[in-house]
């Protein structure tokens, strides 16, 4: 059954040329604990539709609902990871977390426990006290998510989180997240440009074309774990390319 269900969906921006519509009667949906992975290129509204879902854009026409409700961000737990993590610089790591934490409305020893074994759990016990200019682009954005799954998210949205990384940063980061999205079970809407990163994590991918619609879903026929260097994996990314360019070329 869907968790996330994103149903006719307009979003318009008054832009300096008029009105833009980013996406119109948009639809999309995520299961409970799925992986769903949106892909599309630059400018066609990808950021614009995490937003709208977690409830920092008003949407135009349309629902966004969670179980069956319209999201309330105040009421369901969303974590974000963001391209850039977004720290606090003058806030040491725990207090980044701690932040994250109070406006989720936890108490003080219970925020103590997540952080400390969210930390640990990202493999930054150690640096609960350090200030963010401390860390590498890696570190930090392992924080980033630290402070996202903290909150115990119903749902969590991800934009492009490991494109600012090297490549071998990444894939560890990206091997840190499905292991923590099997263990939680969270249903996650992540955005990427990275074709190989997508075959690897999604359940499913949805793809976009340049004005924002949705033109094709591909579910990812492999079992889990999965290798960048497999074959077949190969094999889908050159399909999920064919099926890309087809359309936006
Ligand atoms: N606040 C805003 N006001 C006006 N226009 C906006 C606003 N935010 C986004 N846009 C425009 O909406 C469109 C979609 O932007 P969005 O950032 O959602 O695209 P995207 O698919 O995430 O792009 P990218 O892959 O480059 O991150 C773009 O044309 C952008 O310029």
């Amino acid at each position: 059954m869907s968790r996330l269900r994103i149903a006719g969906v307009t979003k318009r921006f008054e832009g300096a040329d008029g009105p833009l519509t980013v996406f119109e009667d948009l639809d999309l949906t995520v299961a409970d604990g799925e992986f769903v992975t949106l892909m599309g290129p630059s400018g066609c509204g990808k950021t614009t539709l995490l937003n709208v879902v977690a409830g920092i854009l008003e949407p135009d026409a349309g629902t966004v609902e969670f179980d069956g409700q319209p999201v309330d961000p105040g009421e369901l737990p969303i974590g974000y990871v963001f391209q850039e993590p977004r720290l606090l610089e003058w806030r040491t790591v725990g207090e980044n977390i701690d932040f994250a934490l109070k406006a989720a409305g936890v108490g003080p020893e219970e925020r103590d426990r997540r952080i400390e074994a969210w930390l640990d759990r990202v493999g930054l016990g150690e640096e609960r006290n350090s200030y963010p200019k401390q860390l590498s682009g890696g570190m930090r954005q392992r924080v980033g998510l630290a402070r996202a799954l903290a909150i115990d998210p119903e749902l969590l949205l991800m934009d492009e989180p490991f494109s600012s990384l090297d490549e071998v940063t990444a894939r560890g980061a990206r091997e840190d997240l499905l292991d923590l999205w099997s263990e939680t079970g969270t249903s996650v809407l992540f955005v990427t440009h990275d074709v190989a990163e997508a075959v690897v994590l999604s359940d499913r991918i949805s793809l976009m074309d340049e004005n924002g619609a949705v033109f094709e879903e591909l579910v990812v026929p492999h079992g889990r774990p999965r290798q960048f260097d497999d074959p077949e994996i190969h094999e889908t990314q050159a399909e999920l390319t064919r099926l890309f360019f087809e359309e936006v070329e």
